[in-house]
């Protein structure tokens, strides 16, 4: 099965979760792009959306959905997102698109976070995948030499600014065997706006789109 059609086979399965009259948080990426050409043939009446990023936006008003500011509505009672990386206790990397910071405040103001994925995405430790990091443009510098004096190989996502205004720095080399110790340690740099691991809160159900259906984590 080719990657896209897992793709749109997790984004199927995710919405069983979604439930008319709900205000939805949405993630941003190609599977939450599948999701939500899977919601607009659903039949599904969502109340409204908040979404993570100006692409999301687009494409949900693009199918009629009203997009919402985070401030106009309380908690949520569900996210779908997709993911980088996941673990298996549900921890996650996630800004490959640049939309980690958005994304991780809905993740915080949601009760439920179903992450969607296909298998490529499953690892046994995080960090294969270069962890993104959202920083203050003036601090990138600094926010740098911190990052290699934690063994990190920082780079600067070239030509790319967030949502935000500012810049992705995509690490390797971190050590994540305990990705709750170093997300709180670069949380504690001044400058960083966010950090990409989602492990003090991960994703409460991953949906793993295989070869052979769909594995609910
Ligand atoms: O900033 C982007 C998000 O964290 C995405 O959820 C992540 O990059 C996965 O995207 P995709 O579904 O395109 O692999």
């Amino acid at each position: 099965m080719s990657q896209q059609r897992l793709k749109i086979e997790v984004a199927r399965a995710a919405l069983k979760y979604v439930e008319d009259g709900m205000t939805l948080g949405v993630g941003t990426g190609s599977t939450v792009n599948a999701f939500i050409d899977e919601l607009a043939s659903s039949g599904v009446r969502l109340e409204a959306a908040v979404s993570s990023s100006e692409e999301t936006t687009q494409r949900l008003e693009k199918i009629g959905v009203r997009v919402i500011d985070l401030n106009q509505t309380g908690d949520l009672e569900l996210y779908i997102d997709g993911a980088d990386e996941v673990d298996e206790h549900k921890r996650l990397i996630k800004g490959g698109g640049g939309a980690l910071t958005r994304e991780k405040i809905i993740a915080a103001a949601s009760r439920k976070f179903v992450c969607i994925v296909d298998a490529s995405k499953c690892v046994g430790v995080l960090g294969e995948f270069p962890l993104p990091i959202e920083v203050i443009p003036m601090a990138r510098a600094m926010v740098s030499r911190k990052l290699v004096g934690m063994g990190g190989r920082p780079e600067l996502r070239e030509g790319f600014t967030t949502d935000n205004g500012n810049l992705i720095l995509d690490v390797r080399n971190l050590d994540l065997v305990d990705p709750v110790r170093v997300e709180n340690e670069i949380n504690q740099i001044p400058g960083v706006v966010t950090c990409g691991l989602f492990a003090k809160r991960g994703a409460d159900v991953v949906l793993v789109a295989t070869e052979n259906g769909i594995e609910s984590r």
